[in-house]
């Protein structure tokens, strides 16, 4: 049932000013870059029909956000050129400005009656909302939007794995099932003069920007709500079913929606909403999805948000790093360094072919993301190198990549989230994945040709 209701676990106040006078309520847009199920959007169009006020939306695109590459920046603006048509259409004010986020909000926010935020997890961006709070001159509030239990009712600490988290999230979620509407904004506020970028010449915009261009724009993913709600139509239509069976590595069963959640296309909410209510689709398919959508995915949110190591081999269980530094100085018969893996120069056909695809395609399925961490384990010298190369190859060229789910996925290679397994060289009792195995899960010939066929010519 469509509700406009917000609940109040998803509201925190960050400061304890008022509301003052002001040329409008400002949103700032930062981690939720959509206009539809978006609770921070929501309760921000109710706080400017309190106020009597127009709307600005605001978005601060920073040069220098970590790891970001052009590929990552061409998606998100695509995204971004998306929100400004769909805010127009609802009379919204959008502005998307370069710059110190922080600094531009708190620019914008002189003029504001109120400010709203919505809520990412990471390490800067807490900063910036603490930042932001302290210096605007009225009240800010975060309204958590991308997560379907807000993370501290999943938890009011960080979770040992899937099994510590998975009964209080299902459970609690079904507390947050409720589809959210639209509110319309009183006063139209299309006419609010501020000047920001122009999306309609994404190009030119990318131009003026001075990011790093060595990592190219995809053809398979194209940015924005959209695009993201023809991949979630076509997902449910033709693979849900079947997200449950072994995959197909022609035609894998899953959704590709995991760049779109980690830019705040598309919300995880709405998602969760549409495959409950699919006809005709088991319920052990329905669950084995939501598995992953909501119970890693927000454990993974836990991770960084309860763990201040997240990016650091120091967040390994105990279990984990003792292990691992016991078989520190086990021979490896294969060693690749940094370059020659990043160059897909391994002796193993199926690695380099998952490299490839990566680099091209900016997506892998979990499987292949699997053997490709693991076998870094394996070809690299010290523990403390392999976790490097994964983390800075997962983050270069992924599109979901630089993520709550890549610190934490990264870091499971290593033991987190994971039990002991029987001990064995180089990996101790940390979980270990043989050729063998990838072959049990994937049709590794016809990936590799495939693979080869269409990106040996780039
Ligand atoms: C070494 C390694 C690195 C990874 N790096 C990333 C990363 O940088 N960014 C990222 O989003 N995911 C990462 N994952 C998790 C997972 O592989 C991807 O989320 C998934 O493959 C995305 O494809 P999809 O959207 O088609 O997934 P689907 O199978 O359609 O799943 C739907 C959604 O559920 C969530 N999900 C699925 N699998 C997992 C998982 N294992 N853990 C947490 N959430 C999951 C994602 O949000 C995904 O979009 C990594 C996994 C491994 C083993």
């Amino acid at each position: 049932m469509a509700s406009s209701i917000i609940q109040d676990d998803r509201i925190k106040r960050l400061n304890d000013k008022d509301c003052v006078e002001g040329a409008y309520t400002l949103y700032w847009m930062q981690q939720a870059q959509r206009s539809e199920c978006n609770h921070a959007l929501e309760f921000a169009v109710q706080r400017a029909n309190e106020n009597k006020s127009g709307l600005l939306v605001a978005f601060g695109l920073t040069e220098d956000y970590p790891d970001a590459n052009h590929r990552h920046y061409r998606f998100m603006l695509e995204g971004l050129a998306n929100v400004a048509n769909a805010l127009n259409r609802r009379s919204i004010a959008f502005v998307v400005r370069n710059g110190k986020v922080p600094d531009l909000v708190s620019d914008l926010a002189r003029d504001a009656c109120e400010l709203i935020c919505d809520r990412g997890y990471l390490r800067h961006q807490v900063e910036w909302r603490e930042i932001i709070a302290n210096e605007a001159p009225c009240a800010v509030w975060q309204v958590e939007s991308d997560v379907i239990v807000p993370v501290e009712i999943a938890s009011d600490k960080r979770e040992y794995a899937a099994r510590t988290i998975r009964t209080q999230i299902n459970e609690t979620a079904k507390g947050f099932f409720t589809d959210l509407s639209t509110t319309s904004l009183e006063k139209d506020s299309t006419r609010l003069s501020v000047n920001g970028l122009d999306l309609t010449k994404i190009d030119d915009v990318l131009l003026q920007l001075s990011v790093d261009d060595s990592v190219r724009p995809v053809d398979d993913f194209k940015g924005g709500t959209s695009q993201a709600k023809a991949k979630l139509k076509t997902f449910l239509s033709r693979s849900l079913g079947s997200y449950d069976d072994p995959i197909s590595v022609l035609d894998p069963a899953v959704s590709f929606l995991s760049p779109y959640l980690h830019f705040g296309q598309i919300s995880p909410l709405a998602i969760a909403i549409e495959v409950q209510q699919k006809m005709g689709v088991s319920t052990d398919a329905k669950d084995a999805f939501l598995e992953e959508l909501l119970v890693r995915r927000e454990l993974a949110i836990n991770f960084v948000h309860y763990e201040k190591e997240y990016d650091s081999l120091k967040c390994l269980p105990s279990w984990a790093a003792d292990t691992l530094d016991k078989h520190e100085s086990d021979k490896r018969n294969h060693h690749y360094s940094a370059t020659e893996l990043e160059n897909a120069e391994t002796h193993d056909p199926a690695w380099n072919a998952a490299m490839i695809e990566m680099k091209h395609r900016g997506y892998l399925h979990n499987h292949l993301r699997m053997y490709w961490g693991k076998k870094i384990i394996q070809w690299t010298n010290t523990t403390a190198h392999a976790y490097r190369t994964a983390l800075d190859l997962n983050n270069k060229y992924f599109l979901d990549g630089r993520d709550a789910n890549s610190y934490a996925n990264v870091a499971w290679l290593f033991g987190l989230h994971d039990r002991a397994h029987q001990e064995r060289p180089i990996f101790g009792k940390v979980r270990y994945m043989s050729a063998d195995g990838l072959r049990r899960k994937i049709d590794v010939d016809t990936y590799v040709s495939q693979i080869e066929n269409e990106f040996e010519s780039l």
